[in-house]
């Protein structure tokens, strides 16, 4: 499969940004270019979100994050993009005008994907040397963590644009949704334009608050859309007799005159003022910053649910964790037979402290020593050859014990560094010795642990596979060669 290294995002807004945080986030590097002088510091801003989010929502390892820069025109931002992102205001002209200059400086091989929220691609195409590398990819707020991108060709899109564009955004994590007919607004935006329209007439109408509407979805409705979305939930909703039934009972309320679906409100100061000053007394008490927070710490508890049941966006999510233990086990197996030193302690974990694992001393709880230990091994098995593929085949390794010595603090955002060194590996048995270390040198704590190899058939021990059991042997010898690590064997008090 191709793979991006290099991608160019022209508009570093709200939509710009997140894109941004989405690409580094999988190792692709960005050249940025956004005329607004402020937008350097927007995008900290929403970059000190993702981060946050990202080192909550998955175990899986992560990847270094990639290099960014702002560009001071648009030329230097797309020499070498082999992926480019429109993020600009939804205007059919600026667009068009950002396209002539594209394709001034760019490969015809990159692909230009536009974040629109409802121009259609074919008037985008307009005028293009080469429209057939040119396609909406339009993503939901915020990008970083939402899977969903809809992705429509215009009449010039060529099919292979719409696969490279499939298989691209599915390695970012995101559930691309290939719409094969273009219409104006798309899929999910004639939904959400649909709710909105109804919500402002209800509260024009003096039937209901801000907070009244966003109580009726979150409470309600919202919550069962987040997993089935419509159709699915309706089925239920027809009793035992499914979809048929509810069409026949529901179906002719559709007539009645219970929406406004087709008129909208008008959009007068009036309107404005009322909808803004209840949106202030709903949550003005909150910076929109804040809220963001609040908003991803929600979204990837959902997420996480989701994944727990493999349904919905869990399985986007699922998929992606897949991905990233697959290209870590690669990275890691390769490091085997090129560079990796058997002679030391192997280096199985390199990441910062996440915010939110810090407790009320302002330090790194003890709970996650153990977490970061447990990635630790979970690096060496893969090491080993005990990856995604053997777990699925039956084998795996149990932590039967540990012993954890915590030595030193460290606080959120500060860089952590695991070495891991076998103290003895044969048969059934794995015995490591972790250090957890800061980047500056500090040893933070130590921890030990026995594994016993089991087969999880029948979820009893079992000696490794002959593979497994050969590359541990290589370690245990070279291992055994190094000094027995201060703490090894120690018992609480000893
Ligand atoms: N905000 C949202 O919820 C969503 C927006 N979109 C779409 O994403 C696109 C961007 O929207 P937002 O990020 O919300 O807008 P925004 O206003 O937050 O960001 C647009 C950025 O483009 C920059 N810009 C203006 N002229 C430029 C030029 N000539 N060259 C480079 N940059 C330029 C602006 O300085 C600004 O930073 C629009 O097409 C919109 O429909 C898509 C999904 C959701
Ligand atoms: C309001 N909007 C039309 C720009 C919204 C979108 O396009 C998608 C979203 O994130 O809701």
């Amino acid at each position: 499969m191709e793979q991006i290294k290099q991608a160019a995002v022209i508009g570093g807004g709200v939509i710009g940004a997140g894109w941004v945080a989405r690409l580094i986030e999988n190792g692709i590097q960005v050249r940025i270019y956004d005329p607004d002088p402020t937008a350097p510091h927007k995008l900290a801003a929403v970059l000190g979100n993702s981060r946050h989010a990202y080192s909550k929502l998955t175990m899986a390892p992560r990847r270094p994050e990639a290099h960014f820069e702002f560009t001071a025109d648009l030329a230097s931002a797309v020499q070498a993009a082999e992926w480019i992102v429109e993020a600009v205001p939804e205007r059919l002209d600026l667009k068009q005008a950002i396209y002539r200059e594209i394709e001034q400086a760019a490969s015809p091989r990159a692909v230009i994907a536009s974040s629109t929220s409802g121009i259609l691609p074919t008037d985008l195409q307009a005028g293009l040397q080469y429209p057939e590398r040119l396609l909406v990819a339009h993503p939901f707020n915020p990008v970083y963590l939402l899977p969903l991108v809809e992705l429509v060709g215009g009449q010039a899109t060529a099919a292979q644009t719409v696969q490279r564009a499939l298989d691209f955004y599915r390695s970012l994590g995101m559930h691309p949704l290939h719409i094969k007919k273009e219409i104006e607004a798309f899929i999910a935006d004639r939904l959400l334009e649909a709710v909105w329209r109804e919500s402002l007439w209800l509260v024009r109408d003096g039937i209901a608050s801000t907070q009244d509407v966003d109580d009726a979805i979150r409470y309600g409705f919202g919550l069962r859309w987040a997993q089935m979305g419509l159709f699915e939930t309706y089925r239920i909703a027809g009793g035992e007799a499914g979809m048929r039934h509810f069409m026949e009972q529901f179906g002719p309320c559709l007539t009645w005159p219970w929406t406004k679906l087709t008129e909208v409100p008008e959009f007068n100061d009036e309107l404005v003022d009322l909808i803004a000053g209840q949106s202030d007394a709903q949550s003005g008490h909150y910076s929109i910053r804040e809220l963001e927070r609040i908003r991803d710490n929600n979204l990837i508890a959902i997420l996480q649910a989701l994944k727990t049941y493999d349904w919905g966006a869990g399985k986007a999510l699922a998929a992606y964790e897949k991905a990233q233990y697959d290209a870590a086990a690669l990275s890691s197996l390769s490091g085997i037979t090129t560079r990796l030193d058997k002679s030391q302690p192997i280096k199985t974990v390199e990441r910062t402290v996440p915010t939110d694992w810090t407790d009320y001393n302002n330090h790194m709880n003890e709970s996650r020593y153990l977490q970061v230990s447990s990635e630790a091994t979970d690096a060496f098995m893969r090491l080993l050859g005990v990856d995604a593929a053997y777990v699925e085949a039956g084998g795996s390794y149990f932590t039967v014990e540990t012993h954890l010595r915590h030595l030193d603090e460290v606080r959120a955002l500060e860089p952590i560094v695991v070495t891991t060194q076998v103290l003895a590996g044969s048969g059934k048995k794995l015995h490591l010795f972790n250090r957890i270390q800061h980047a500056d040198g500090r040893l933070l704590a130590t921890a030990e642990h026995l594994l016993i190899h089991v087969s999880l058939k029948n979820r009893s021990s079992s000696l490794p596979s002959a593979a497994v059991a050969s590359k541990l042997t290589e370690f245990a010898h070279a291992h055994a060669q190094l000094p027995r690590p201060d703490g090894a064997g120690r018992a609480i008090g000893g």
